[in-house]
């Protein structure tokens, strides 16, 4: 920890960092990798601590006193502002994320994405506070490509699809398609952000994270979360092949996406956080464009891995298709590709991703199996015996 510099190799002093949102997949690890790296100290707030208990108890920890846990609902909570007066930075992580609530509660979805962050936005602005804000690779929404004629030698070129934070329109679905209340909400509040940089001085940093996923992602329904829940596809198809039973594609499983090792992406936020002159007034893609897939070829993979790191014989039927409508509900339509443009996060923080789909499945997977697997078994003997 001792002599630590920033990429202009000036030292790096201890801060105070306010991180929202705390308590979920991103935090957690973040939270992890603050404490055994660096001396910064972390004002951690989130309504659940599940994920994070392992770094606040017992008091024997080595970072002990670096990481405090504040149970605060940031809808309704007066402490906020004073913690975020507290902190040199705040990172704000909180959102309804998981896209089977964009179609069935919008309304929560776009006040937990737009009008629950602005307050946050308000204190950092107006105590002259430097702000980490997440927002989404969902805010490109579909590429250009995908309303050219499917047999268009267009198609193949990336200016048709790669995604470029300085150049790329923001293409959402018509109003009734609900699954872009998220997008849109995630949108406004970057906007806003921008605005409040450009015209009050704030200032901030926008994350774009493209499909970061690895352990402590999400729940297992039944498990760690409520039984009818549908999380994010890694925890889907974790579920699927835990209980020995075909992944579901949605409409055919051929969207396209591009997963990135949340530990790779932590890499990224830690050059913010520590490089505020080269990171501030920026937007940032963290995604890893050499992993791209269609969700089909997710699932056969996942398929894949699992069975050799949990020892069991392979699905004899890996997939089964089910329509968008009978999975998510009325209203959803989905992202047909995203690969991000990498250049100004090169640029400004010479970072890259590292770790391939497979190796990243493998660990991810491990972890599931290890975590999950007995609790599993006994759920579902459970429910034959009754
Ligand atoms: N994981 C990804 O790949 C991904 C991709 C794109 C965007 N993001 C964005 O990154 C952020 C974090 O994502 P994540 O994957 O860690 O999600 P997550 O759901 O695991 O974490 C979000 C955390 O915020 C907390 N939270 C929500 N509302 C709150 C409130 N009102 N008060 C206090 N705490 C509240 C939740 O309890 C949860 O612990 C989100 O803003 C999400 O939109 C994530
Ligand atoms: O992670 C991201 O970068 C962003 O995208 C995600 O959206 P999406 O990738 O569509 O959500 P997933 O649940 O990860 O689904 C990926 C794809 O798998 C499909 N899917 C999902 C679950 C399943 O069981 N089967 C299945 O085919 C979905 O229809 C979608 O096409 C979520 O909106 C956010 O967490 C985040 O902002």
């Amino acid at each position: 920890m001792a002599g630590r510099v920033d990429l202009d190799g000036n030292p790096i002093n201890p801060m105070t960092i306010c991180m929202i949102g705390a308590g979920g997949f991103i935090g957690s690890h973040l939270c992890e990798k603050l404490m055994s790296e660096t001396p910064h100290t972390v004002l951690a707030v989130d309504v659940y601590s599940d994920k994070i208990k392992h770094l606040l108890e017992p008091t024997s920890l080595p970072w002990n006193g670096r990481i405090q846990f504040h149970r605060i609902n940031i809808k309704n909570d007066s402490r906020l502002e004073g913690l975020i007066k507290m902190a040199d930075l705040t990172v704000n992580l909180a959102a309804i994320c998981t896209p089977a609530d964009y179609n069935t509660r919008p309304l929560d979805t776009i006040y937990s994405n737009f009008i629950d962050a602005l307050p946050v936005v308000k204190y950092c602005s107006e105590n002259g506070k430097r702000l980490i804000h997440f927002s989404t690779c969902e805010v490109y929404g579909k590429t250009i490509g995908a309303f050219l004629p499917e047999d268009s030698p267009l198609r193949q070129d990336p200016a048709y699809f790669v995604l470029s934070e300085d150049a790329s329109p923001c293409i959402f679905g018509p109003i009734e398609k609900q699954r872009w209340s998220y997008a849109c909400a995630k949108q406004l509040i970057e906007r806003l952000i921008y605005a409040e940089g450009a015209e009050n001085g704030l200032e901030f940093t926008i994350v774009r994270p493209f499909n970061w996923i690895g352990p402590r992602m999400d729940f297992i329904p039944g498990i760690d979360g409520p039984s009818e829940g549908v999380p994010r596809v890694l925890a889907c198809f974790s579920n699927n092949l835990l209980r020995h039973e075909p992944l579901k594609l949605v409409d055919g499983g051929h969207s396209q996406r591009t997963f990135i090792y949340i530990k790779d992406a932590i890499e990224a936020v830690f050059l913010m956080i520590e490089n505020p002159a080269r990171a501030n007034g920026h937007i940032f893609n963290v995604g890893n464009p050499n992993n791209e897939v269609t969700v089909k070829q997710l699932a056969e993979m996942m398929a894949q891995v699992y069975s050799k790191v949990s020892g069991e014989t392979p699905l004899e039927t890996p997939t089964v298709d089910v329509s968008s409508k009978e999975f998510y509900g009325e209203g959803y339509d989905d992202s047909d590709k995203r690969i991000p443009d990498m250049t100004i996060i090169n640029r400004q923080l010479g970072w890259n991703p590292k770790t391939s789909l497979w190796d990243l499945l493998e660990s991810t997977l491990t972890y599931q199996h290890r975590t999950y697997a007995e609790a599993v078994k006994q759920a579902m003997s459970k429910t034959t015996a009754n």
